[in-house]
């Protein structure tokens, strides 16, 4: 197959591969951005192979950066854009590729295919526009199949992480796992609690935000893998529920963890904090989830928020919290929710027209906890629409909660 026009992003990289050719080595664009190019998929990376030993790459370039030398990659700065370029490798254990020692710097491109996880991943192209395909990848890509290069066993002991990829492109790209390599899955499942969580959650995440999330799920659980992921194991019904949905997408990381917490039955703050963190998420996303949880179980029993909870969840916690309802077949009009939130007189507890200063000044209180509880007592009447965001009347509404208490 040749490809008869390049992405701009191959384009642009094309002096960099030139260079190395013109010095007698081989250099390619390899991997997931050659499949995505031929998808014709949006590219997120461009990566380059070449016979050229680290060294070699660094003595042909004015500006290089080691990004990763002892795994033979090195990253080409040109007019702006940095290229990672590998040196054709061999690995005992991919998994440890970041141990020197595993990794074997070789000449041949067929020898560096080899090591990679699937057909449709070992696809190699010139800047000819020219596709080198030893493991029919095309053929693959064209049917839609994931099939694991060359024996699917000796590919996931390498690296048990690619049994979590193999299910995430499954979900990106709508394709077939073919039954050995599926077996194979399921023969290694548990190979996957070696892993470290953070590789694991990536894909998890990538499982779950892709277009055929059922298609993922399934072969989830047909392998039998997800009983190796973190809090996962006894959440079989978990996941049938969401594979018997009717077909759904999210649009991001949060809504996958806020609707991962409710199947679950994660609803407190404690037990979703709980479970996040079994995943390695960052603090963000888990106060993130925890409001939209919040939000959630309200839109569940009531189909609205108070204020009060309207404010607290914040706009975009809301707007999780409703993709996932919509999903779970309880969502509200986005518009409506949009509106209510817009209505609340203030959006964050800085607009509040009086300040702890303002009470001392004003004689109401001394520092300490009163003036924390006068100042809740202000934000609350305000956002409950009792008393107008104006500073004289929050004075008179802060002078009459100070005297109540001093009674
Ligand atoms: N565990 C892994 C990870 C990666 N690779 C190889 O390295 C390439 C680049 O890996 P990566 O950037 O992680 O993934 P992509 O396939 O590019 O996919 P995406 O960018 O969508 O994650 C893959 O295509 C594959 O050839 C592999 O063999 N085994």
């Amino acid at each position: 197959m040749i490809l008869t026009q390049l992405p701009p992003e191959f384009e642009a990289a094309r002096p960099v591969l030139d260079t190395i050719t013109a010095a007698g080595y081989e250099a390619y664009f390899v991997g997931g951005c050659v499949r995505d190019t031929i998808l014709g998929k949006p590219l997120h990376d461009v990566d380059i192979a070449t016979s050229a030993f680290p060294a070699e790459v660094k003595a042909l370039f004015k500006r290089t950066v080691d990004t990763g030398i002892e795994h033979g990659t090195v990253m080409i700065l040109d007019h702006g854009t940095g290229y990672e370029t590998t040196t054709f490798r061999t690995e005992s254990s991919y998994q440890d590729y970041r141990r020197p020692d595993s990794v074997t710097f070789v000449r041949s491109l067929q020898q560096d295919l080899q090591r990679r996880d699937f057909t449709i991943n070992a696809l190699a192209m010139k800047t000819s526009g020219e596709v080198v395909d030893l493991f029919d990848g095309l053929a693959d890509l064209k049917a839609g199949v994931l099939r694991a290069v060359g024996v699917a066993e000796d590919r996931f002991h390498e690296d048990a992480l690619r049994m979590m990829r193999a299910i995430r492109f499954a979900s990106q790209l709508d394709f077939d796992i073919e039954s050995t390599t599926e077996r194979a899955i399921q023969d290694n499942a548990a190979l996957l609690s070696k892993i470290a969580v953070e590789r694991t959650r990536v894909e998890w995440e990538k499982l779950l935000t892709g277009q055929a999330p059922k298609r993922g799920l399934a072969a989830l659980l047909a392998t039998d893998l997800y009983r190796y992921m973190p809090k996962m194991a006894d959440q079989r019904a978990a996941l049938v529920t969401l594979c018997d949905l009717p077909d759904w997408q999210l649009p991001d990381t949060a809504s996958a963890w806020t609707l991962m917490a409710w199947l679950t039955g994660c609803r407190e703050r404690q037990q979703i904090s709980r479970l996040l963190k079994a995943w390695k998420t960052s603090n963000e996303l888990i106060m993130h989830v925890e409001a939209a949880s919040h939000a959630l179980a309200a839109l569940k029993a009531y189909g609205r928020l108070t204020a009060r909870e309207n404010f607290d969840v914040g706009h975009t916690a809301l707007k999780t919290a409703n993709q996932v309802a919509t999903l779970l077949g309880f969502g509200q009009s986005q518009a409506e929710l949009d509106q209510a939130y817009s209505a609340l007189p203030i959006h964050d507890k800085h607009e509040l027209a009086v300040n702890g200063g303002d009470l001392l000044r004003a004689g109401l209180v001394t520092p300490g906890p009163a003036m924390g509880q006068i100042l809740a007592a202000c934000l609350a009447a305000v956002i409950n629409g009792k008393v107008k965001n104006e500073r004289a009347e929050l004075l008179d509404f802060a002078r009459m909660v100070a005297d109540s208490k001093s009674d």
